[in-house]
């Protein structure tokens, strides 16, 4: 039976999500997965950082007060967050990165997996900054050191869409894909038609732990334009960057917007999609489009994300699950350390 030693970098939601899985069901994993986890390291900007060659307490960690500097409450804890040391020198087989996307630069988590990788240990990441802006070069260091660069989570959270349509529809000629890939906008519109304020929909998503540390993010567009270069470049073969995506969000829609679409039978929803051209290119944007009720996207609400994949042998498969969380993206860590075990544990 093997025991993987992980460390978690960030410790917000998701992370947290993971350490409480760990607690939960460390003991079933053995049984069912043939591995199990033990935590040898924690590090947070905001909280502090904690190492132990032998292990952490899944269910302390998960109970530990928000606080400024909370680890140095923690025997061995201290209120400086020493990423390096923890991702390098904490003995982990794996860390697990997630702390805020950078939509910008993907800094510092770049610098993070980067240090992991060359390091010799395995990545799984929720954080779409990495992928997006630097994955190429990220992907060639972990295959140059001989260790796994995992990210399911980056699209659609727990829903399995990245391995899905690489490796199941792998094959079935993927020409293109459009899909609602952020949870927080299309709980937004969602509660909007509720009658909610956009503000306070907003607010309720931060709350839920949907939306990214800077919401703009959200609502603008530019976390589904990472999402966007992410699918296509990974599926279609594509070269994107984020400035190649035209991109607009879902801030200027009105409660009369909303309205007068549900009035006439439509929904407004926020679209991400991307399409190869005749001539070999591939296209693709982020807008907010006026779906008719028929459409197979329009009823997908709340935090929920659909990704309608376009394939020259199957037409449209279309997948469709929970988009943010915190529980929800903690499992799709658990699918990435999963893979990883399936395929260096042979
Ligand atoms: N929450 C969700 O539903 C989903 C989140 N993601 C991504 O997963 C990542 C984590 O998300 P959450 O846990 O919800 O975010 P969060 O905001 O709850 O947690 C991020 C944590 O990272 C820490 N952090 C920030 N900068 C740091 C640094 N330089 N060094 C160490 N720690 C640092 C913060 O103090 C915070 O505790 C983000 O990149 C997000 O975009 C992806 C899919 C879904
Ligand atoms: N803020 C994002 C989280 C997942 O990527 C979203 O709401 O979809």
């Amino acid at each position: 039976m093997t025991e993987y030693k992980i460390a978690l970098v960030g410790f917000g939601g998701v992370n947290r999500g993971l350490a409480q899985l760990i607690a939960e069901r460390n003991a079933e994993w053995k049984a069912t997965l043939g591995f199990s986890l033990k935590i040898v390291g924690v590090t947070d900007l905001f909280l502090g950082s904690i190492v132990a060659r032998e292990g952490l307490d899944a269910r302390q960690l998960v109970a530990l007060p928000g606080e400024q500097g909370a680890f140095a409450q923690l025997p061995g804890g201290t209120a400086e967050a020493f990423n390096e040391t923890i991702i390098k020198h904490s003995g982990a087989d794996m860390i697990s990165e997630a702390t805020f996307t950078n939509p910008v630069d993907g800094e510092p988590a770049t610098t993070f997996c980067r240090w992991a990788l060359e390091s010799g240990i395995h990545v799984v990441t929720t954080n779409k900054g990495p992928i997006a802006l630097h994955g190429a070069e990220l992907k060639d260091v972990a295959r140059r050191n001989g260790v796994a660069f995992e990210y399911e989570g980056s699209v659609m959270s727990g829903t399995p869409v990245i391995r899905l349509a690489s490796q199941a529809l792998a094959g079935a000629d993927i020409q293109g894909f459009e899909g609602i890939l952020n949870g927080t906008s299309n709980y937004v519109l969602t509660r909007m038609k509720d009658g909610l304020t956009f503000n306070d929909a907003v607010a309720q998503a931060q709350q839920l732990g949907y939306a990214e540390a800077d919401p703009t993010a959200d609502v603008e567009g530019y976390d589904v334009r990472l999402k966007v270069v992410i699918l296509a470049n990974e599926l279609l073969n594509a070269r994107l960057t984020v400035s190649d995506v035209a991109c607009s969000g879902i801030s200027s829609i009105s409660p009369k917007d909303i309205a007068q679409a549900t009035a006439s039978g439509a929904s407004w929803k926020l679209i991400g999609s991307a399409h190869r051209e005749a001539d070999g290119s591939v296209r693709a944007n982020v807008e907010a489009r006026l779906l008719p009720n028929e459409h197979p996207l329009a009823s997908v609400s709340g935090a929920l994300n659909a990704v309608s994949f376009n394939t020259g042998l199957l037409g449209a498969v279309t997948v469709c699950g929970p988009g943010a969380g915190r529980i929800e993206t903690a499992f799709a860590l658990l699918s990435d350390i999963i893979a990883i075990h399936n395929r260096y544990s042979k």
